[in-house]
């Protein structure tokens, strides 16, 4: 069965869409292809998600947006791969968050399944998080079940997915009876995408050169290092509702009001705040783990990295690149095998992870 998987995260970049053959023995890549936001539906889904004006018309217009953008990375990915659109079982659409609220129990991903199929002629499968939330669940992360059957070896490791949001993955070793792992860690590069753009008109921190010119500023990461998620026990989630540029500008203004601080400083110790969190998160939830395996743009940030890399000292740092899956194709590859999963009827989350009452199959169907 081949399904592609169409996964647009936090960092509001675009979307990535990757086929995946799961007939073969193993679950064999087929390619992926990326379709950027156009800058204007970029900025409408981050006013979305942070709660703007007039959200009911605005969220209608963005979803056909969203429908177009997805369909343009399906049309890419069938060109590239000459997959027939008959091929396809499924595209499993991730949709957009633009709200995350377990606690208050819901979870919206703003998408337009209806048109994706009409656009593309192909059976969509959208809505993966409801059910998990619906059941108790933190409805996120889901890609653990992925991990576990794609990483899962003969020794404690983790995969750490840095997106904008991180997450972590525990996979103990094969055959131990601990159950399999995961939560959000804290902020990935959304906090340093918010002050690159803010202090010096990019994206993003290209190749962690900004932050490489800086040094880590004790007392402001003291200050990042005093939010109470960091210290909540797993099951947990997160998103922009809490690590948004506010969160930043709060600290920031507070230690340094007049705006003095060198700002590649400041990019230091926001990427330090990222590989320190993250990197404690997996040793005080599985301290035995051998080796951690980076995926998502963060993988891409070498300063980011080698400052993993410090504070997991007796830990091997890779990516999973090195065992056959570019650090990029995880989360699309995830949500094509959660497509799957959804056309057997089979499950889709782990309990132990987002603590739902139990397994439940996650998705909705759109036929073409
Ligand atoms: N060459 C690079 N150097 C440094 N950072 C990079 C590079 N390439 C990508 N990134 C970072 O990765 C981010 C995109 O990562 P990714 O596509 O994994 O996020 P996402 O899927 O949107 O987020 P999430 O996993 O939270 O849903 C960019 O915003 C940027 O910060
Ligand atoms: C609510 C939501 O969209 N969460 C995303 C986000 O991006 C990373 C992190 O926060 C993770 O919890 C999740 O995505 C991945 C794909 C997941 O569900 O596993």
């Amino acid at each position: 069965m081949i399904t592609i998987g169409l996964m647009s995260g936090t960092s509001l970049d675009g979307v990535d869409a990757v086929a995946v053959d799961f007939e073969a023995n193993r679950m064999q890549l087929l390619g992926r292809a990326h379709a950027p936001f156009v800058p204007e539906l970029r900025s409408e889904l981050l006013a979305l998600a942070l709660g703007c004006e007039n959200e009911i018309e605005r969220m209608g217009d963005a979803s056909r947006g969203l429908a177009e953008a997805y369909a343009l990375a399906v049309e890419r990915l069938l060109r590239q791969t000459h997959l027939a659109r008959e091929d396809v079982a499924a595209l499993g659409a991730h949709g957009q968050t633009i709200r995350h609220r377990p606690e208050r129990g819901f979870t919206v991903q703003l998408n337009y399944p209806a048109l994706l199929a009409e656009l593309t002629g192909i059976d969509v499968v959208a809505d993966f998080r409801s059910r998990d939330v619906a059941a108790g669940g933190e409805g996120a992360p889901l890609v653990p079940a992925f991990h576990a059957e794609r990483f899962r070896t003969n020794f404690p490791r983790a995969v750490l997915n840095i997106g904008g949001i991180a997450n972590a993955t525990l996979l103990p070793a094969l055959g131990d009876a601990t159950p399999v792992s995961g939560f959000d860690t804290g902020p990935g590069n959304m906090l340093l995408d918010a002050w690159m753009s803010e202090a010096f008109g990019r994206l993003f921190d290209e190749d962690g050169r900004t932050a490489a010119e800086g040094r880590v500023l004790e007392p402001l990461l003291e200050a990042f290092l005093d939010e109470p998620y960091f210290r909540l026990p797993p099951p947990k989630s997160t998103g922009r509702e809490r690590f948004d540029f506010a969160w930043l500008e709060a600290r920031l203004l507070k230690l340094d009001p007049r705006r003095t601080l060198d700002p590649r400083d400041v990019a230091a110790t926001v990427t330090e705040l990222t590989a320190l969190t993250a990197a404690r998160a997996i040793l005080e939830t599985q301290p035995g783990t051998a080796e951690v395996l980076l995926c998502g743009g963060g993988a891409l940030n070498p300063t980011l990295r080698t400052r993993l890399a410090a504070h997991l000292p007796d830990v091997r740092v890779t990516d999973t690149g090195e065992y056959g899956l570019d650090p990029m194709e995880v989360e699309g590859a995830a949500f094509a095998w959660l497509a799957r999963m959804f056309l057997l009827r089979l499950p889709g989350n782990l309990p132990a992870v987002t603590s739902a009452r139990g397994p439940r199959i996650l998705g909705c169907w759109y036929p073409a």
